[in-house]
Protein backbone atom coordinates (compact mmCIF):
# COMPACT_ATOMS: atom_id res chain seq x y z
CA UNK A 1 0.00 0.00 0.00
CA UNK A 2 1.51 3.14 -1.22
CA UNK A 3 1.48 6.39 1.34
CA UNK A 4 -1.25 7.74 -1.02
CA UNK A 5 -3.62 5.04 -0.72
CA UNK A 6 -3.22 4.93 2.87
CA UNK A 7 -3.88 8.86 3.35
CA UNK A 8 -7.05 7.55 1.33
CA UNK A 9 -8.16 5.29 4.34
CA UNK A 10 -7.41 8.02 6.58
CA UNK A 11 -9.26 10.19 4.79
CA UNK A 12 -12.10 7.30 4.26
CA UNK A 13 -12.13 6.17 7.77
CA UNK A 14 -12.30 9.95 8.68
CA UNK A 15 -15.46 10.82 6.42
CA UNK A 16 -17.29 7.88 7.76
CA UNK A 17 -16.64 8.30 11.42
CA UNK A 18 -17.65 12.19 10.41
CA UNK A 19 -20.73 10.47 8.69
CA UNK A 20 -21.15 8.38 11.96
CA UNK A 21 -21.03 11.17 14.05
CA UNK A 22 -22.73 13.45 12.47
CA UNK A 23 -25.85 11.28 11.63
CA UNK A 24 -25.63 10.05 15.29
CA UNK A 25 -25.95 13.63 16.36
CA UNK A 26 -28.73 14.15 13.99
CA UNK A 27 -30.36 11.18 15.18
CA UNK A 28 -30.02 11.78 18.77
CA UNK A 29 -31.16 15.95 18.10
CA UNK A 30 -33.85 14.04 16.56
CA UNK A 31 -34.86 11.30 19.14
CA UNK A 32 -34.35 14.13 21.61
CA UNK A 33 -37.24 16.40 19.71
CA UNK A 34 -39.32 13.68 19.73
CA UNK A 35 -38.88 13.41 23.09
CA UNK A 36 -39.37 16.57 24.15
CA UNK A 37 -42.45 17.24 21.57
CA UNK A 38 -45.77 17.19 24.09
CA UNK A 39 -46.94 13.93 25.19
CA UNK A 40 -50.75 13.63 25.70
CA UNK A 41 -52.21 11.52 28.34
CA UNK A 42 -54.53 8.65 26.60
CA UNK A 43 -57.53 8.90 26.06
CA UNK A 44 -58.40 12.74 27.05
CA UNK A 45 -59.03 14.87 23.86
CA UNK A 46 -56.61 17.64 22.92
CA UNK A 47 -55.69 20.64 19.66
CA UNK A 48 -53.83 17.70 17.13
CA UNK A 49 -51.53 20.10 16.25
CA UNK A 50 -50.24 20.77 19.28
CA UNK A 51 -48.58 17.76 19.49
CA UNK A 52 -46.46 18.49 16.52
CA UNK A 53 -45.30 21.37 18.03
CA UNK A 54 -41.97 21.61 20.45
CA UNK A 55 -44.13 24.56 22.30
CA UNK A 56 -48.23 22.09 22.22
CA UNK A 57 -50.55 25.13 22.53
CA UNK A 58 -48.31 27.90 23.65
CA UNK A 59 -48.35 29.93 20.20
CA UNK A 60 -52.29 29.61 19.62
CA UNK A 61 -52.70 30.83 23.74
CA UNK A 62 -50.09 33.66 23.48
CA UNK A 63 -51.89 34.83 20.06
CA UNK A 64 -54.97 34.43 21.50
CA UNK A 65 -53.90 36.27 24.91
CA UNK A 66 -52.30 39.32 22.69
CA UNK A 67 -55.46 39.95 21.29
CA UNK A 68 -58.20 40.10 23.48
CA UNK A 69 -55.89 39.91 26.74
CA UNK A 70 -58.42 37.33 27.70
CA UNK A 71 -56.64 33.59 29.07
CA UNK A 72 -59.12 31.85 30.78
CA UNK A 73 -61.86 32.46 27.74
CA UNK A 74 -59.27 31.00 25.65
CA UNK A 75 -59.10 27.53 27.89
CA UNK A 76 -62.98 27.20 28.07
CA UNK A 77 -62.89 27.87 24.20
CA UNK A 78 -60.97 24.69 23.46
CA UNK A 79 -63.41 22.41 25.73
CA UNK A 80 -65.91 24.00 23.39
CA UNK A 81 -64.26 23.32 20.52
CA UNK A 82 -63.27 19.92 21.73
CA UNK A 83 -66.49 19.10 22.38
CA UNK A 84 -65.85 17.58 25.78
CA UNK A 85 -65.70 18.14 29.48
CA UNK A 86 -62.62 17.26 29.95
CA UNK A 87 -59.18 17.50 27.64
CA UNK A 88 -56.02 19.04 28.39
CA UNK A 89 -53.57 21.63 26.86
CA UNK A 90 -50.24 22.07 26.51
CA UNK A 91 -49.43 25.39 28.30
CA UNK A 92 -46.06 24.59 29.52
CA UNK A 93 -43.15 23.60 27.81
CA UNK A 94 -41.41 20.50 28.38
CA UNK A 95 -43.64 19.50 31.01
CA UNK A 96 -47.02 17.31 31.87
CA UNK A 97 -50.31 18.98 29.82
CA UNK A 98 -52.98 20.76 32.03
CA UNK A 99 -56.32 18.99 32.20
CA UNK A 100 -59.23 21.54 31.94
CA UNK A 101 -62.49 20.12 33.18
CA UNK A 102 -65.85 22.25 33.14
CA UNK A 103 -68.24 20.55 34.78
CA UNK A 104 -69.88 22.32 37.72
CA UNK A 105 -71.04 18.32 39.61
CA UNK A 106 -67.28 17.03 39.00
CA UNK A 107 -65.40 20.44 40.16
CA UNK A 108 -67.98 20.21 43.10
CA UNK A 109 -66.85 16.27 44.15
CA UNK A 110 -63.73 17.06 44.08
CA UNK A 111 -63.50 20.00 46.07
CA UNK A 112 -65.64 18.87 48.38
CA UNK A 113 -64.99 14.83 48.90
CA UNK A 114 -61.35 14.25 47.02
CA UNK A 115 -58.93 16.38 48.83
CA UNK A 116 -56.77 12.83 49.76
CA UNK A 117 -56.32 12.83 45.71
CA UNK A 118 -55.85 16.95 44.76
CA UNK A 119 -54.46 19.62 46.73
CA UNK A 120 -53.63 23.51 45.90
CA UNK A 121 -51.26 23.28 43.05
CA UNK A 122 -47.55 25.03 42.85
CA UNK A 123 -49.56 26.97 39.69
CA UNK A 124 -50.44 30.75 41.63
CA UNK A 125 -46.81 29.68 43.47
CA UNK A 126 -44.99 30.06 40.34
CA UNK A 127 -47.18 32.58 38.87
CA UNK A 128 -46.19 35.15 42.07
CA UNK A 129 -44.93 33.22 45.20
CA UNK A 130 -41.86 35.02 45.96
CA UNK A 131 -44.45 38.31 46.65
CA UNK A 132 -45.71 36.07 49.59
CA UNK A 133 -43.74 32.82 49.60
CA UNK A 134 -44.71 32.48 53.52
CA UNK A 135 -48.22 32.74 53.07
CA UNK A 136 -50.59 29.62 53.14
CA UNK A 137 -52.71 30.08 49.81
CA UNK A 138 -49.68 28.67 48.33
CA UNK A 139 -49.00 25.94 50.47
CA UNK A 140 -50.63 22.45 50.53
CA UNK A 141 -53.10 21.91 53.08
CA UNK A 142 -50.61 20.34 55.56
CA UNK A 143 -49.77 20.83 59.19
CA UNK A 144 -47.88 24.45 58.20
CA UNK A 145 -51.20 25.33 56.44
CA UNK A 146 -53.48 24.37 59.16
CA UNK A 147 -50.92 26.07 61.43
CA UNK A 148 -50.73 29.70 59.76
CA UNK A 149 -54.57 30.00 59.21
CA UNK A 150 -54.85 29.76 63.01
CA UNK A 151 -53.70 33.05 62.64
CA UNK A 152 -56.66 34.29 60.58
CA UNK A 153 -58.79 32.41 62.70
CA UNK A 154 -60.80 35.34 64.12
CA UNK A 155 -61.21 36.88 60.90
CA UNK A 156 -64.06 35.59 59.47
CA UNK A 157 -66.40 35.09 62.59
CA UNK A 158 -69.38 37.35 62.76
CA UNK A 159 -67.91 39.29 65.31
CA UNK A 160 -65.03 40.72 63.68
CA UNK A 161 -67.12 40.85 60.45
CA UNK A 162 -70.18 43.12 61.60
CA UNK A 163 -68.60 44.98 64.28
CA UNK A 164 -65.03 46.15 63.26
CA UNK A 165 -64.48 44.84 59.17
CA UNK A 166 -68.16 46.44 57.92
CA UNK A 167 -67.92 49.43 60.09
CA UNK A 168 -64.46 50.14 58.44
CA UNK A 169 -66.47 49.69 55.16
CA UNK A 170 -69.28 51.52 55.93
CA UNK A 171 -67.00 54.64 56.34
CA UNK A 172 -64.29 54.50 52.82
CA UNK A 173 -67.54 53.87 51.32
CA UNK A 174 -68.50 57.43 52.15
CA UNK A 175 -65.51 58.26 51.10
CA UNK A 176 -66.53 56.96 47.29
CA UNK A 177 -69.56 58.54 47.78
CA UNK A 178 -68.07 61.92 48.20
CA UNK A 179 -65.72 61.42 45.72
CA UNK A 180 -68.42 60.61 43.48
CA UNK A 181 -70.24 63.76 44.34
CA UNK A 182 -67.15 65.71 43.09
CA UNK A 183 -66.89 63.86 40.30
CA UNK A 184 -69.87 64.13 39.16
CA UNK A 185 -70.02 67.97 39.81
CA UNK A 186 -66.93 68.12 37.13
CA UNK A 187 -68.41 66.22 34.69
CA UNK A 188 -71.99 67.39 34.74
CA UNK A 189 -73.25 63.91 34.36
CA UNK A 190 -71.31 62.74 31.53
CA UNK A 191 -68.98 59.66 31.75
CA UNK A 192 -65.87 58.93 33.59
CA UNK A 193 -63.42 56.33 34.21
CA UNK A 194 -64.58 54.57 37.30
CA UNK A 195 -61.69 51.23 37.80
CA UNK A 196 -59.17 52.97 39.88
CA UNK A 197 -61.43 55.05 42.01
CA UNK A 198 -63.12 51.20 43.18
CA UNK A 199 -60.12 50.09 43.11
CA UNK A 200 -58.48 52.47 45.52
CA UNK A 201 -60.98 52.41 47.64
CA UNK A 202 -60.87 48.42 47.99
CA UNK A 203 -57.53 48.85 48.71
CA UNK A 204 -57.79 51.46 51.62
CA UNK A 205 -60.70 49.59 52.82
CA UNK A 206 -58.57 46.44 53.35
CA UNK A 207 -55.64 48.77 54.62
CA UNK A 208 -58.21 49.94 57.17
CA UNK A 209 -59.39 46.50 58.41
CA UNK A 210 -56.13 44.92 58.52
CA UNK A 211 -54.35 47.95 60.20
CA UNK A 212 -57.23 50.27 61.96
CA UNK A 213 -58.54 53.23 61.36
CA UNK A 214 -55.41 55.25 63.21
CA UNK A 215 -53.22 54.28 60.69
CA UNK A 216 -55.49 54.15 57.75
CA UNK A 217 -53.79 55.78 54.73
CA UNK A 218 -56.32 57.03 51.60
CA UNK A 219 -55.75 57.72 47.84
CA UNK A 220 -59.49 58.74 48.05
CA UNK A 221 -58.97 61.65 50.86
CA UNK A 222 -56.04 62.79 48.30
CA UNK A 223 -58.29 62.88 44.96
CA UNK A 224 -60.97 64.64 47.14
CA UNK A 225 -58.54 67.61 48.54
CA UNK A 226 -58.05 67.85 44.62
CA UNK A 227 -61.20 67.60 43.25
CA UNK A 228 -62.72 70.25 46.08
CA UNK A 229 -59.78 72.68 44.89
CA UNK A 230 -61.19 72.48 41.24
CA UNK A 231 -63.99 74.17 40.18
CA UNK A 232 -64.24 73.21 36.60
CA UNK A 233 -62.53 71.02 34.38
CA UNK A 234 -62.39 70.43 30.25
CA UNK A 235 -65.40 69.05 29.13
CA UNK A 236 -65.49 67.00 25.58
CA UNK A 237 -68.05 68.75 23.01
CA UNK A 238 -69.35 65.71 22.67
CA UNK A 239 -72.03 64.64 25.42
CA UNK A 240 -71.13 60.97 25.69
CA UNK A 241 -67.37 61.53 25.23
CA UNK A 242 -65.14 60.59 28.36
CA UNK A 243 -64.83 63.51 30.65
CA UNK A 244 -60.76 62.85 31.88
CA UNK A 245 -60.04 63.97 35.06
CA UNK A 246 -56.90 64.82 36.89
CA UNK A 247 -55.47 62.14 39.76
CA UNK A 248 -54.02 63.00 43.21
CA UNK A 249 -50.81 61.12 43.73
CA UNK A 250 -51.08 57.48 45.45
CA UNK A 251 -49.86 57.04 49.09
CA UNK A 252 -46.58 55.33 48.35
CA UNK A 253 -47.63 52.49 50.67
CA UNK A 254 -50.98 51.63 48.46
CA UNK A 255 -49.09 52.08 45.19
CA UNK A 256 -46.44 49.08 46.55
CA UNK A 257 -48.72 46.80 47.00
CA UNK A 258 -50.73 47.45 43.66
CA UNK A 259 -47.20 47.28 42.19
CA UNK A 260 -46.37 44.03 43.14
CA UNK A 261 -49.85 42.75 42.41
CA UNK A 262 -49.47 43.98 38.56
CA UNK A 263 -46.21 41.57 38.66
CA UNK A 264 -48.33 38.58 38.83
CA UNK A 265 -49.96 39.57 35.84
CA UNK A 266 -46.64 39.57 33.19
CA UNK A 267 -46.13 35.81 34.96
CA UNK A 268 -48.97 34.73 34.46
CA UNK A 269 -49.45 34.73 30.76
CA UNK A 270 -45.37 33.96 30.36
CA UNK A 271 -44.85 30.08 29.35
CA UNK A 272 -41.93 30.51 32.29
CA UNK A 273 -43.28 32.45 34.78
CA UNK A 274 -40.81 31.69 37.41
CA UNK A 275 -38.52 33.45 35.39
CA UNK A 276 -40.26 35.97 34.28
CA UNK A 277 -41.45 37.14 37.14
CA UNK A 278 -37.31 36.59 38.41
CA UNK A 279 -36.77 39.41 35.64
CA UNK A 280 -39.87 41.34 36.90
CA UNK A 281 -37.99 41.51 40.69
CA UNK A 282 -34.34 42.65 39.37
CA UNK A 283 -36.54 45.81 37.87
CA UNK A 284 -35.95 49.34 40.58
CA UNK A 285 -39.72 49.43 40.14
CA UNK A 286 -40.45 45.95 41.88
CA UNK A 287 -37.83 46.67 44.21
CA UNK A 288 -38.68 50.24 45.49
CA UNK A 289 -42.55 48.46 45.56
CA UNK A 290 -40.92 45.65 47.55
CA UNK A 291 -38.70 47.50 50.19
CA UNK A 292 -41.97 50.16 50.55
CA UNK A 293 -44.21 47.38 51.62
CA UNK A 294 -41.68 45.59 54.03
CA UNK A 295 -41.53 48.69 55.93
CA UNK A 296 -45.30 49.84 55.80
CA UNK A 297 -46.05 46.02 57.49
CA UNK A 298 -42.68 46.21 59.90
CA UNK A 299 -44.19 49.79 61.22
CA UNK A 300 -47.50 48.66 61.23
CA UNK A 301 -46.06 45.55 63.22
CA UNK A 302 -44.52 47.92 65.67
CA UNK A 303 -47.17 49.74 66.41
CA UNK A 304 -49.94 46.57 67.07
CA UNK A 305 -46.85 45.47 69.65
CA UNK A 306 -46.94 48.34 71.06
CA UNK A 307 -50.84 48.41 71.49
CA UNK A 308 -50.43 45.01 73.19
CA UNK A 309 -48.49 45.89 75.62
CA UNK A 310 -50.49 48.92 77.10
CA UNK A 311 -53.54 46.53 77.95
CA UNK A 312 -52.99 44.55 80.97
CA UNK A 313 -55.31 41.47 80.11
CA UNK A 314 -56.99 40.01 76.97
CA UNK A 315 -60.53 40.67 78.58
CA UNK A 316 -59.54 44.40 78.44
CA UNK A 317 -58.32 44.42 74.89
CA UNK A 318 -60.54 45.75 72.26
CA UNK A 319 -60.25 44.24 68.61
CA UNK A 320 -59.95 47.34 66.13
CA UNK A 321 -57.86 45.98 62.80
CA UNK A 322 -57.20 42.44 61.76
CA UNK A 323 -53.41 42.68 63.03
CA UNK A 324 -54.59 42.99 66.36
CA UNK A 325 -56.26 40.33 66.23
CA UNK A 326 -53.42 37.89 64.55
CA UNK A 327 -50.76 38.81 66.88
CA UNK A 328 -53.52 37.71 69.78
CA UNK A 329 -53.59 34.44 68.34
CA UNK A 330 -50.05 34.19 67.74
CA UNK A 331 -49.68 34.83 71.37
CA UNK A 332 -52.20 31.64 71.80
CA UNK A 333 -50.77 29.33 69.78
CA UNK A 334 -47.54 30.40 71.08
CA UNK A 335 -49.11 29.46 74.70
CA UNK A 336 -50.49 26.43 73.30
CA UNK A 337 -47.08 25.08 71.50
CA UNK A 338 -44.56 26.13 74.71
CA UNK A 339 -42.60 28.78 72.90
CA UNK A 340 -42.33 32.90 72.56
CA UNK A 341 -44.67 34.69 70.15
CA UNK A 342 -42.79 35.24 67.19
CA UNK A 343 -45.35 38.16 66.17
CA UNK A 344 -42.28 39.65 63.54
CA UNK A 345 -42.26 36.47 61.74
CA UNK A 346 -41.82 36.28 57.86
CA UNK A 347 -45.16 33.96 58.02
CA UNK A 348 -47.33 36.79 59.97
CA UNK A 349 -45.71 39.43 57.69
CA UNK A 350 -46.40 37.17 54.81
CA UNK A 351 -49.89 36.44 55.73
CA UNK A 352 -50.87 40.28 56.26
CA UNK A 353 -49.39 40.84 52.57
CA UNK A 354 -51.87 38.04 51.66
CA UNK A 355 -54.79 39.52 53.03
CA UNK A 356 -54.05 42.70 51.40
CA UNK A 357 -53.92 41.37 48.48
CA UNK A 358 -56.59 38.82 48.50
CA UNK A 359 -59.28 40.77 49.56
CA UNK A 360 -58.26 43.75 47.71
CA UNK A 361 -58.41 43.09 43.76
CA UNK A 362 -60.89 40.72 43.70
CA UNK A 363 -64.00 42.75 45.82
CA UNK A 364 -62.76 45.64 43.83
CA UNK A 365 -63.27 43.55 40.39
CA UNK A 366 -66.92 42.01 41.69
CA UNK A 367 -67.62 45.40 42.61
CA UNK A 368 -66.46 47.52 39.43
CA UNK A 369 -68.53 44.19 36.97
CA UNK A 370 -71.71 44.76 39.30
CA UNK A 371 -71.82 48.57 38.34
CA UNK A 372 -71.25 47.62 34.98
CA UNK A 373 -74.18 45.10 35.23
CA UNK A 374 -76.30 47.72 37.01
CA UNK A 375 -75.96 50.19 34.04
CA UNK A 376 -76.87 47.89 31.42
CA UNK A 377 -79.66 46.46 33.35
CA UNK A 378 -81.50 49.41 34.50
CA UNK A 379 -85.03 47.05 35.41
CA UNK A 380 -82.73 45.46 37.99
CA UNK A 381 -81.04 48.51 39.21
CA UNK A 382 -84.66 50.17 39.81
CA UNK A 383 -85.80 46.88 41.81
CA UNK A 384 -82.98 46.84 44.11
CA UNK A 385 -82.98 50.15 44.87
CA UNK A 386 -86.85 50.39 45.62
CA UNK A 387 -86.45 46.99 47.50
CA UNK A 388 -83.33 48.22 49.70
CA UNK A 389 -85.11 51.30 50.33
CA UNK A 390 -88.68 49.85 51.27
CA UNK A 391 -86.86 47.50 53.82
CA UNK A 392 -84.61 50.63 54.76
CA UNK A 393 -87.94 52.18 55.69
CA UNK A 394 -86.82 54.28 58.77
CA UNK A 395 -83.59 55.65 57.11
CA UNK A 396 -86.22 56.37 54.13
CA UNK A 397 -88.56 58.32 56.03
CA UNK A 398 -86.21 59.93 57.63
CA UNK A 399 -84.32 60.92 54.70
CA UNK A 400 -81.11 59.87 55.55
CA UNK A 401 -78.46 56.97 54.81
CA UNK A 402 -79.26 53.65 56.31
CA UNK A 403 -76.93 52.92 59.20
CA UNK A 404 -73.71 50.33 58.65
CA UNK A 405 -75.63 48.21 61.07
CA UNK A 406 -79.05 48.95 59.39
CA UNK A 407 -77.17 47.59 56.36
CA UNK A 408 -75.32 44.59 57.28
CA UNK A 409 -78.24 43.16 59.93
CA UNK A 410 -80.56 43.90 57.54
CA UNK A 411 -82.14 40.66 54.96
CA UNK A 412 -83.47 41.94 51.59
CA UNK A 413 -83.56 38.94 49.05
CA UNK A 414 -83.47 40.63 45.83
CA UNK A 415 -79.95 42.29 47.27
CA UNK A 416 -78.80 39.32 48.02
CA UNK A 417 -79.53 37.96 44.74
CA UNK A 418 -78.18 40.75 42.54
CA UNK A 419 -74.92 40.36 44.67
CA UNK A 420 -74.77 36.46 43.99
CA UNK A 421 -75.33 37.21 40.16
CA UNK A 422 -72.55 39.98 39.98
CA UNK A 423 -70.51 36.94 41.41
CA UNK A 424 -71.26 34.42 38.99
CA UNK A 425 -71.56 36.84 35.96
CA UNK A 426 -68.27 38.60 36.79
CA UNK A 427 -65.96 35.43 36.54
CA UNK A 428 -63.85 37.20 38.65
CA UNK A 429 -61.62 34.27 39.66
CA UNK A 430 -62.54 31.42 36.71
CA UNK A 431 -59.73 28.75 37.57
CA UNK A 432 -59.41 26.54 40.55
CA UNK A 433 -56.41 24.94 39.91
CA UNK A 434 -55.41 21.29 41.92
CA UNK A 435 -52.66 18.99 41.24
CA UNK A 436 -53.16 15.12 41.74
CA UNK A 437 -51.03 13.73 44.44
CA UNK A 438 -51.35 10.38 43.12
CA UNK A 439 -52.35 8.24 39.91
CA UNK A 440 -56.33 8.78 39.52
CA UNK A 441 -59.14 8.71 37.66
CA UNK A 442 -61.25 11.51 36.84
CA UNK A 443 -64.32 11.23 34.31
CA UNK A 444 -63.45 8.01 33.18
CA UNK A 445 -59.75 8.71 32.47
CA UNK A 446 -56.38 8.13 33.86
CA UNK A 447 -54.71 11.44 35.16
CA UNK A 448 -51.05 10.78 36.30
CA UNK A 449 -49.66 11.70 39.33
CA UNK A 450 -48.57 15.47 39.49
CA UNK A 451 -50.63 16.69 36.61
CA UNK A 452 -52.10 20.34 37.59
CA UNK A 453 -56.12 20.30 36.50
CA UNK A 454 -57.94 23.61 36.19
CA UNK A 455 -61.98 23.48 37.01
CA UNK A 456 -63.45 26.03 35.39
CA UNK A 457 -65.66 29.13 36.70
CA UNK A 458 -66.84 30.53 33.42
CA UNK A 459 -67.63 27.53 30.93
CA UNK A 460 -70.02 24.99 30.14
CA UNK A 461 -72.67 24.08 33.32
CA UNK A 462 -71.77 27.48 35.28
CA UNK A 463 -72.03 30.09 31.86
CA UNK A 464 -72.29 27.94 29.12
CA UNK A 465 -74.99 24.89 28.33
CA UNK A 466 -73.17 21.52 30.49
CA UNK A 467 -71.87 18.83 28.52
CA UNK A 468 -73.67 15.52 28.66
CA UNK A 469 -72.05 13.32 31.20
CA UNK A 470 -72.92 9.70 31.54
CA UNK A 471 -73.58 9.02 36.05
CA UNK A 472 -71.34 6.03 35.42
CA UNK A 473 -67.94 7.82 34.18
CA UNK A 474 -68.34 9.66 37.57
CA UNK A 475 -66.05 9.02 40.61
CA UNK A 476 -67.31 6.63 44.24
CA UNK A 477 -67.57 9.58 45.87
CA UNK A 478 -69.89 11.62 43.94
CA UNK A 479 -72.39 8.64 43.78
CA UNK A 480 -72.11 8.14 47.62
CA UNK A 481 -72.77 11.60 48.30
CA UNK A 482 -75.69 12.10 45.93
CA UNK A 483 -77.63 8.89 47.48
CA UNK A 484 -77.07 10.52 50.70
CA UNK A 485 -77.30 14.26 50.13
CA UNK A 486 -80.40 16.25 50.40
CA UNK A 487 -79.75 19.63 49.71
CA UNK A 488 -79.29 19.44 46.07
CA UNK A 489 -77.50 22.42 43.83
CA UNK A 490 -80.15 23.25 41.04
CA UNK A 491 -79.12 23.83 36.84
CA UNK A 492 -78.89 26.48 35.10
CA UNK A 493 -81.88 26.97 32.22
CA UNK A 494 -79.18 26.53 29.48
CA UNK A 495 -81.60 29.20 27.47
CA UNK A 496 -80.81 31.95 29.55
CA UNK A 497 -77.79 30.78 31.56
CA UNK A 498 -75.53 33.49 29.39
CA UNK A 499 -77.44 36.67 30.89
CA UNK A 500 -77.32 38.85 33.79
CA UNK A 501 -80.70 37.49 35.47
CA UNK A 502 -80.71 38.30 39.54
CA UNK A 503 -83.95 36.35 39.62
CA UNK A 504 -82.56 32.60 39.03
CA UNK A 505 -81.21 32.93 42.72
CA UNK A 506 -84.94 33.12 43.86
CA UNK A 507 -87.37 30.78 44.99
CA UNK A 508 -91.24 31.41 45.53
CA UNK A 509 -92.15 31.13 49.32
CA UNK A 510 -95.12 31.52 51.32
CA UNK A 511 -94.21 34.10 53.63
CA UNK A 512 -95.83 36.89 52.53
CA UNK A 513 -93.07 39.53 54.31
CA UNK A 514 -90.57 38.21 51.77
CA UNK A 515 -92.95 39.51 48.98
CA UNK A 516 -93.44 35.72 47.75
CA UNK A 517 -89.49 34.89 46.84
CA UNK A 518 -86.79 34.40 48.94
CA UNK A 519 -82.76 34.26 48.13
CA UNK A 520 -81.88 30.85 47.68
CA UNK A 521 -77.76 30.24 47.37
CA UNK A 522 -78.07 26.31 45.88
CA UNK A 523 -80.10 27.57 43.15
CA UNK A 524 -77.40 26.82 40.82
CA UNK A 525 -74.07 26.00 39.97
CA UNK A 526 -71.59 29.41 41.21
CA UNK A 527 -67.60 28.36 41.10
CA UNK A 528 -66.32 32.17 41.47
CA UNK A 529 -65.23 31.42 44.97
CA UNK A 530 -64.26 28.09 45.04
CA UNK A 531 -65.27 25.19 47.12
CA UNK A 532 -64.50 23.36 50.02
CA UNK A 533 -61.63 23.58 52.29
CA UNK A 534 -59.80 25.59 49.61
CA UNK A 535 -62.15 27.48 48.72
CA UNK A 536 -62.32 31.43 49.06
CA UNK A 537 -61.15 32.02 52.84
CA UNK A 538 -62.44 35.28 52.70
CA UNK A 539 -66.16 34.84 51.52
CA UNK A 540 -67.77 36.05 54.07
CA UNK A 541 -66.58 39.36 54.03
CA UNK A 542 -66.99 39.73 50.46
CA UNK A 543 -70.60 39.38 50.48
CA UNK A 544 -70.05 42.23 53.59
CA UNK A 545 -68.25 44.36 51.54
CA UNK A 546 -70.71 43.45 48.09
CA UNK A 547 -73.89 44.33 50.86
CA UNK A 548 -72.76 47.95 51.66
CA UNK A 549 -71.11 49.00 48.32
CA UNK A 550 -74.02 48.17 46.55
CA UNK A 551 -76.71 49.30 48.68
CA UNK A 552 -75.31 52.86 49.58
CA UNK A 553 -74.21 53.24 45.29
CA UNK A 554 -77.68 52.61 44.33
CA UNK A 555 -79.52 54.35 47.35
CA UNK A 556 -77.35 57.80 46.28
CA UNK A 557 -77.00 57.42 42.55
CA UNK A 558 -78.25 56.24 39.45
CA UNK A 559 -75.67 53.87 37.32
CA UNK A 560 -76.92 55.14 34.10
CA UNK A 561 -75.88 53.04 30.85
CA UNK A 562 -72.70 54.54 29.12
CA UNK A 563 -71.87 55.30 25.25
CA UNK A 564 -71.43 51.54 23.77
CA UNK A 565 -68.12 52.66 23.56
CA UNK A 566 -67.39 52.59 26.47
CA UNK A 567 -69.84 49.75 27.39
CA UNK A 568 -67.84 46.74 26.19
CA UNK A 569 -67.69 43.29 28.20
CA UNK A 570 -63.76 42.52 27.25
CA UNK A 571 -61.52 41.43 30.00
CA UNK A 572 -58.14 41.65 30.90
CA UNK A 573 -56.70 38.19 33.18
CA UNK A 574 -54.45 39.11 35.82
CA UNK A 575 -54.64 37.78 39.23
CA UNK A 576 -58.33 38.55 39.20
CA UNK A 577 -60.49 38.79 35.58
CA UNK A 578 -61.05 42.64 35.41
CA UNK A 579 -63.18 44.62 32.92
CA UNK A 580 -60.85 46.42 30.31
CA UNK A 581 -64.12 49.18 30.26
CA UNK A 582 -65.25 50.54 33.36
CA UNK A 583 -67.10 53.59 33.10
CA UNK A 584 -69.59 55.61 35.03
CA UNK A 585 -72.44 57.96 34.05
CA UNK A 586 -74.41 58.88 37.63
CA UNK A 587 -77.26 60.91 38.10
CA UNK A 588 -77.23 62.07 42.23
CA UNK A 589 -80.67 60.81 43.43
CA UNK A 590 -82.50 62.72 46.60
CA UNK A 591 -81.80 61.24 50.14
C1 LIG B 1 -65.46 38.87 45.35
C2 LIG B 1 -64.40 38.69 46.06
C3 LIG B 1 -63.57 37.43 46.08
C4 LIG B 1 -63.50 36.39 45.19
C5 LIG B 1 -64.26 36.23 43.89
C6 LIG B 1 -62.54 35.44 45.71
C7 LIG B 1 -62.21 34.23 45.10
C8 LIG B 1 -61.30 33.34 45.59
C9 LIG B 1 -60.93 32.10 44.96
C10 LIG B 1 -61.52 31.55 43.66
C11 LIG B 1 -60.00 31.49 45.72
C12 LIG B 1 -59.30 30.17 45.42
C13 LIG B 1 -60.24 29.04 45.70
C14 LIG B 1 -59.77 27.70 45.25
O1 LIG B 1 -58.67 27.53 44.74
O2 LIG B 1 -60.58 26.78 45.43
C15 LIG B 1 -59.76 32.35 46.84
C16 LIG B 1 -58.86 32.05 47.83
C17 LIG B 1 -58.66 32.86 48.91
N1 LIG B 1 -59.31 34.04 49.20
FE1 LIG B 1 -60.76 34.93 48.10
N2 LIG B 1 -62.04 35.91 46.88
C18 LIG B 1 -62.66 37.11 47.17
C19 LIG B 1 -62.46 37.91 48.26
C20 LIG B 1 -61.63 37.60 49.30
C21 LIG B 1 -61.47 38.40 50.49
C22 LIG B 1 -62.27 39.68 50.81
C23 LIG B 1 -60.51 37.78 51.25
C24 LIG B 1 -59.93 38.15 52.60
C25 LIG B 1 -60.47 38.89 53.47
C26 LIG B 1 -60.09 36.58 50.54
C27 LIG B 1 -59.16 35.69 51.01
C28 LIG B 1 -58.80 34.53 50.37
C29 LIG B 1 -57.79 33.62 50.86
C30 LIG B 1 -56.97 33.79 52.14
C31 LIG B 1 -57.70 32.57 49.94
C32 LIG B 1 -56.78 31.36 50.00
C33 LIG B 1 -57.48 30.18 50.60
C34 LIG B 1 -56.63 28.93 50.67
O3 LIG B 1 -55.58 28.88 50.07
O4 LIG B 1 -57.05 27.99 51.33
N3 LIG B 1 -60.79 36.51 49.37
N4 LIG B 1 -60.56 33.46 46.75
Amino acid sequence: MTVSDSNNVVLGLRLSDTLIVLSGTMLSLYLLYLWLLPKPIPGIPYNKEATSKLFGDIESMVKYTSETQELYQWIIEQNIKLKSPIIQLFARPFRKPWVIVTDFQETRDVMLRRSKEFDRSPFWGEVSGSIIPDCHVHMPTNARFKRQRRWLQGLMTPAFLHDVAASHIYDICLDLIELWDQKSRLTQGRPFAAADDVTYIALDAIWRIVFGAESSVSTTKNQLELYSSIQTVHLPEDPNAEVILPRAPCPPQIQSIITLEESGETSLKSPFPKIAHWFIRQTSGYRNAYNIKEKAISDELSKALRRREVVKSEKDRKVNSAIDDLLYRESLLAEKEGRAPQPLSRGIHDEILGLLIAAHDTAATAIIWGFKFLADHPDVQNKLRSDVRAAHATATNQKRLPTCQEIVYTTVHYRDAVIEEIIRCSHTESALIRTALVDLQLLGHHIPKGTDVFFMGNGPSVSYPAFDIEDSLRSQTYHAAAAKENEKIGRWDPEDMGLFQPERWLVTTTQEEDGGKIFNSTAGPLLTFGLGERGCYGRKMAYVEMKLFITLIVWNFELQKCPDAMSSYAAVDKLVHAPQYCFVKLRKLPA
